[in-house]
């Protein structure tokens, strides 16, 4: 698949903007074990960081840590330079921080249009979900934008349990959009979706973030994030081997040695 690099200027003019979220010295252990240990991570307003792995690195916990699925051991998370670590997942959501799921968190017996609605409808307070939704309100008027920006308005009638796996995760992008989220954090996006439907995808994730966006993403496939990423980040047994851009991460002989195959 053919990617294009990250704008380098744009990333250059990134390292003067505002940290948005931030882990310092962030730990889970359990059972004994250690599976994330003292990460230290800095994104910053507008940046593009991946987070890759094998197997087993400590990635998703990383991102349960982010979102408040789980509490640290010791460390902490801020979120816009509030410190959110003892909050609850639904008030980092509130605070800005989106997030979707390696498994599907939509309704597949609603259609595209309502579970966009249903979010953007949370997202302003209102749970009236008793009321006739109308073509015109604020809530509707959301959903229809983000669902245009991961290329699904032509989708927006349609049942949710019909659609193809790759416009599922497209959906539960806008779904995520819908909530107006200061950092959007996408675990794994393209896991489980056709070798087909990976291009079109990368492409929805490209644009969302051209938009301005803050993206966090964990990725096992270090081909997808190449072009993507401002700075990726590599994890291993649970640390933060290195947070660099792509050129630096790929020449790293670690890297080369434990990701590519290449021999140092
Ligand atoms: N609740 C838990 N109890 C015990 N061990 C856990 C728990 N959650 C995760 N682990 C272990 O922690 C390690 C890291 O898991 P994690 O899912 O974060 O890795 P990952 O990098 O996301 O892997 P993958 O790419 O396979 O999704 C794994 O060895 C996993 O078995």
């Amino acid at each position: 698949m053919t990617v294009r690099a990250a704008d380098p200027a744009a990333a250059g003019q990134r390292g003067h903007s505002p940290v948005v979220l931030r882990t310092s010295g962030l730990t889970w252990r359990v059972g004994g074990f250690t599976i994330v240990a003292d990460v230290d991570l800095a994104v910053r307003e507008g940046e593009f960081v991946s987070v890759i792995g094998p197997n087993g690195a400590g990635k998703s916990t990383l991102v349960n840590l982010l979102s408040g699925v789980h509490a640290p051991t010791a460390g902490r998370v801020e979120l816009r330079g509030q410190d959110v670590t003892r909050r609850r997942p639904a008030d980092r959501v509130r605070l800005g921080l989106g997030r979707t799921f390696q498994t599907s968190s939509l309704f597949p017996g609603l259609t595209v249009l309502e579970n966009a609605r249903l979010a953007a409808q949370a997202r302003r307070g209102s749970l009236a979900l008793w009321r006739r939704p109308s073509p015109t309100d604020a809530a509707t008027r959301t959903a229809v934008q983000r669902l245009e920006e991961v290329g699904l308005a032509h989708r927006a009638g349609d049942l949710v349990a019909l659609l193809p796996h790759g416009d599922k995760r497209k959906l539960e992008i806008a779904v995520v959009l819908c909530c107006d989220p200061a950092v959007l954090l996408l675990d794994e996006p393209t896991a489980g979706v056709s070798a087909e439907e990976v291009a079109p995808l990368v492409d929805v994730v490209r644009a969302v973030h051209a938009r301005g966006r803050t993206v966090v993403m964990v990725e096992h496939h270090m081909e997808l994030v190449t072009g993507l990423s401002d700075r990726i980040a590599v994890m291993h047994r649970g640390r933060l081997l290195l947070a660099d851009s792509p050129e630096v991460v790929m020449a790293d002989a670690t890297v080369r040695e434990a990701y590519l195959g290449v021999a140092p």
